[in-house]
Formats: structure tokens, sequence, C-alpha cells
């Protein structure tokens, strides 16, 4: 039998650290070395021997969790939103210089909420208006959040390659804020509410019709079967990875 991958969690107390510690516990073939919250000191994931970090944190220090287990060697799956196209760049660079090392950001790894992005990318082209509105516990920090921002990308991207124009909208008189953020054209709406985990709706309208792309995470579990396999597998993908779309064998 082969040697379990050693792994340690970063932001182990939080909500996702938390979860994914008793995950990686539970997992066949995974050893869990090393739980680190704030204040701990990163050297003890290659102190414990760490080949796998997983990075659930807060978006103010992921990026450089991240380059510090670049420096060490580490491979790193992370799941801390915050990311954009000037953070990843470094990333990139950086592994340039960190040959073999693999990391993977993913801003979702249930893996309803990758196949609702691959839905909604597929069906952006045959729909003349398209919002979104994501729903989350109101102790999240971010908004809009970052499945929200990379599914409208996603459907942006697919809007630009079928050539089609911006969305309608006649809005000439507004409150600041009443149509939500404007990603990449694409208006993202963000509800935060007691009772809920995380939620996403992608409405496509055309004249006369409603396609409504749905994902719930009732629990952190749902996370967890994605965070194992990107685990598994970060080790396999050297360079940098985004999104969970590849590992599941889905057009990114
Ligand atoms: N990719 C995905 O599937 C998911 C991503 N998330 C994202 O994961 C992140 C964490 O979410 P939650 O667990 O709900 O937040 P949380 O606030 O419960 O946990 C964050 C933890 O990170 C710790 N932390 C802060 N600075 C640190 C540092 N320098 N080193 C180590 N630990 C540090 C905090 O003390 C806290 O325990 C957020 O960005 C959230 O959006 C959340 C759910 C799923
Ligand atoms: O903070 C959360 O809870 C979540 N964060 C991620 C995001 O911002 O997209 C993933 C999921 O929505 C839960």
């Amino acid at each position: 039998m082969s040697e379990p991958i050693r792994v340690a969690v970063l932001g182990a107390s939080g909500r996702m650290g938390a979860t994914t510690v008793r995950a990686v516990q539970e997992a066949d073939g995974l050893e869990l070395v090393a739980a680190l919250d704030a204040g701990d000191d990163l050297r003890s994931v290659t102190d414990a021997g760490a080949q796998v970090a997983v990075d659930f944190t807060v978006p103010s220090v992921t990026e450089q969790n991240v380059h510090t287990m670049l420096d060490a060697g580490v491979h790193v799956v992370v799941g801390t939103t915050g990311w954009d196209d000037a953070s990843l760049g470094r990333v990139r660079d950086h592994l340039l210089r960190a040959p073999g090392v693999g990391v993977v950001v993913a801003p979702n790894f249930a893996l309803g909420a990758v196949l609702a992005m691959s839905f909604a990318r597929q069906a952006a082209r045959w729909f003349e208006s398209v919002e979104v509105v994501e729903l989350h516990h109101p102790d999240k920090v971010d908004a809009p959040s970052g499945t929200a921002r990379h599914t409208a990308q996603g459907i942006a991207a697919a809007r630009a390659s079928a050539g089609m124009g911006p969305v309608p909208d006649a809005t000439s008189q507004t409150l600041d804020g009443a149509r939500g953020a404007d990603v990449d054209g694409v208006r993202v709406h963000a509800v935060r509410l007691r009772g809920l985990v995380a939620h996403e709706e992608i409405l496509l309208g055309n004249a006369g019709e409603l396609l409504t792309i749905r994902h719930d995470s009732f629990d952190r579990v749902s996370f967890m079967p994605g965070v194992l396999l990107a685990v598994r597998q970060v080790a396999g993908r050297p360079g940098l990875t985004v999104g969970l779309e590849d590992l599941l064998g889905l057009q990114a």
C-alpha cells in the first residue's frame, strides 16, 4: 500500500477549516499532520512534513500563505476567496521558480456548484438577459461571493465569444447598489441572511421564458468531496489550476 498524503490545514479553527480537518482525518490515504490558525508559525507545516496545505483562511492572508508554501515546496489547495487576476498572476510567476509544485485555487468545491457554473456558461449564449444572485450566512466577510464572481466571469466570457452585446437594462434612475455589482457586465446581487449557508441562483431570461439554475449548500460537508479530490490530485498538476472544472473533466 502507498504512503498516505501528509496534509496541513490552514485556518483550522474556522468553519471550513474545522470541517476540512475532520474530512482529512476520516479520508482513506490522507494523514492530517498539522492544523494551524491565526498566530501559528507556518514553519510547523514543513516541520510536520506536510506535502499538501489546504488554505481556508481569510482573503487578506491567503495569497501570502500560498507564497510561503511555495517557498517551502508544499503543494497548495486554496478555497479562500478574494483572488483576482493580479494575485493569481503573482502565484503563476512564483510557480515558475517552484518547478513541480501545484496550486489549485477554487472558489467553490461543492460538486453541484461547479456543475451549476458549467451549465450557466453553456446556457449563456442562448439568453438575452442574465443576472446572478448569491445568498450566504451573515458572517461572510466578502461580497459578492467568489463563486458569484467566477460564475459571472464565465457567463461574460461565453457571451463575448458568441458575439453578444450588453445585457438589456433601461435603468437610468436608481439608488446606489439597487442593481447590484457589475462583474464584466453581469449584475451580481448579494443577500446575507441568518440560517443560510451558501446558495446561488443564475437567472437567464428571453422574451416569454426564464431559466433558473440554482445550487444550495445546506451544510459545509458539501464542499468536502471537492476538497479531497483536489488534495489527492494537486501534486500531479504542477502549476496553477483555477477552479475545479478541469479536475472534474468539465470545460472551464
Ligand atoms: N472554496 C470553497 O468551496 C469555499 C470557500 N469558502 C471561503 O473560505 C474562507 C473561509 O471561510 P470560513 O471558514 O467560513 O471563515 P472563518 O472566518 O470561519 O474561518 C477563517 C479562519 O482563518 C483563520 N485565520 C485568519 N488568519 C489566519 C492566518 N494568517 N493563518 C491561519 N489562519 C488564519 C481565522 O482565525 C479563522 O479561524 C472564506 O474566504 C470563504 O469565502 C467557504 C466555503 C466554501
Ligand atoms: O463564505 C462562504 O461561506 C462561502 N464562500 C465561497 C464563496 O465566496 O464563493 C464559497 C461558498 O459560496 C461558501
